[in-house]
Order: C-alpha cells, then structure tokens, then sequence
C-alpha cells in the first residue's frame, strides 16, 4: 500500500509538471514574440546561427544529410518550420502539444505550408517519430519542458526516427550553475551545458559537435547548438 501511494504521489507530481506548461502556453498569442517570450527580435540571428550550424552536416556541403525531409519539435506556430526547414527541406512534419499553435501554423507560415505533411498536436514525451523517417529532428526551446527520464526516452525515439545519415539538433538555453533550475511560471527547467549532453550520451546518442549562439543579448542565457547522431 505504501508503495503505491508513493507512485500515486509522483505521478500526481509528473503531472502537474506537464499540465502546468500546457496552461502556460495555453495563454500565449499565437505570435513569433509569443513563441520568444517577448524576444521576437532575436529570430534573425538565431536562425542565421541555425543555418550556419546545420549547413556542414547537408549533403550540399559534403555531409550526410538528404534535404528531404525534417522534423520540428515543440514547433509552436512554426517559425523554425518557415525561416530555416521548409528553405531546405522538401518536407517537413511539425509536433507540438498546444492545439491552439497547430490550428494557427499554416496560416503564419503561408503558401509554403503546403510542404508541411503533418502537424501532429501531441507532448514529445508521448510522441514516437516514425521509424527512419527523418533526415534532421529539430528541437529547440521545448526540452525544459521534460522530465530527464522523458528526456533520456524521446531522445532514443529520435534515434530511431533518424533516415541513415541523419542527424538530430537540440538548441537550448543553458545555465552556469551546479544543476537545473526550474521556472515555475512556464513549470521549466534549464539544464547545464553538462546535464544535456549526459542526457543525449545515455541515450545512446554521438555528440558530434556542441556550439554557443553568437550574438544574443548578453541578459538571455546561454544558447548551444548539439548536433547528434
Ligand atoms: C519557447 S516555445 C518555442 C517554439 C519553437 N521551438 C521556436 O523556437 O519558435 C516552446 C514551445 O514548446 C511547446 N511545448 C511545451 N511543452 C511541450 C511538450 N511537453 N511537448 C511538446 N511541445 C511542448 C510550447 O507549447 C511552445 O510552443
């Protein structure tokens, strides 16, 4: 009996953690200054950084990723989806769990949606990417938002998402501290550089490359690029 009133107890906790967030995001606008917490001036230059980053890693410049088909995770109303995949990618399948960005996605990213195959309306820690179906899965400002055992978990889905020669990317805020941090206003943690990348290697996942954001407000916390395979 103990025991399971104990599981009870930290399931009841796992879940406030995730419907927390889901309140949070539920009483955003539906706009990029939305999506970057009122930072919308720094889209620009963290998609240029994206580009930059992922660029070596495409077959055009010698790498092993085809341009064919990617994945946007945590995508929001797709403004990673429109400024940095769908200029590369042929396709591109965007999840997120707040039903209110899925149904304002095409309409923010306009004409050029029509190459969006899916939107799928679900929390990563329930999503399963589709085995081998994908050449890069994106992931940028949403992994605060699971649990390390979730994490550890929807990273080995991705690896098993990933085409041959793909790659996963993971873009996250970073704190300089002994451990995480959490945010209660948005139920989040920051995680140190060290935590992520332990994160990915118990996953199974190769870090192939890690790399700072350059030129973000030097008030914002520090942004890294992993690339993973
Ligand atoms: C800071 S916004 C970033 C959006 C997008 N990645 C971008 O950079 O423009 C975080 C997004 O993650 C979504 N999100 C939060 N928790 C999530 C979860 N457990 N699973 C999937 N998406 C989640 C939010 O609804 C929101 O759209």
């Amino acid at each position: 009996m103990e025991t399971n009133k104990k599981e009870e107890g930290a399931h009841d906790v796992q879940d406030k953690f995730y419907t927390d967030a889901k309140d949070y995001w539920a009483s955003v606008t539906p706009t990029v200054d939305g999506m970057l917490g009122g930072f919308a001036k720094i889209s620009p230059t963290d998609i240029n950084g994206s580009k930059s980053f992922l660029r070596p890693y495409l077959k055009i410049s010698g790498g092993s990723v085809t341009p064919k088909c990617a994945l946007d995770c945590g995508a929001g109303i797709g403004r990673i989806t429109k400024r940095l995949l769908l200029p590369i990618f042929e396709t591109v399948d965007m999840v997120e769990q707040d039903q209110h960005f899925c149904d304002n996605a095409r309409a923010f990213i306009g004409p050029e949606s029509s190459r969006v195959t899916n939107i799928f309306c679900s929390g990563l820690q329930d999503f399963v990417p589709a085995a081998g179906a994908y050449d890069v899965i994106w992931s940028q400002w949403v992994l605060g938002h699971l649990e390390d055992e979730d994490l550890v978990r929807f990273f080995q889905r991705c690896q098993a998402g990933l085409s041959k020669g793909g790659i996963m990317v993971v873009k996250e805020n970073t704190v300089e501290a002994d451990g995480k941090t959490f945010d209660e206003s948005d139920s989040s943690y920051t995680r140190t550089r060290a935590e992520l990348r332990d994160c990915m290697l118990k996953a199974g996942f190769k870090i192939l490359a890690d790399q700072k954001q350059k030129d973000f407000p030097k008030d914002l916390y520090p942004v890294y690029m992993f690339a993973l395979q």
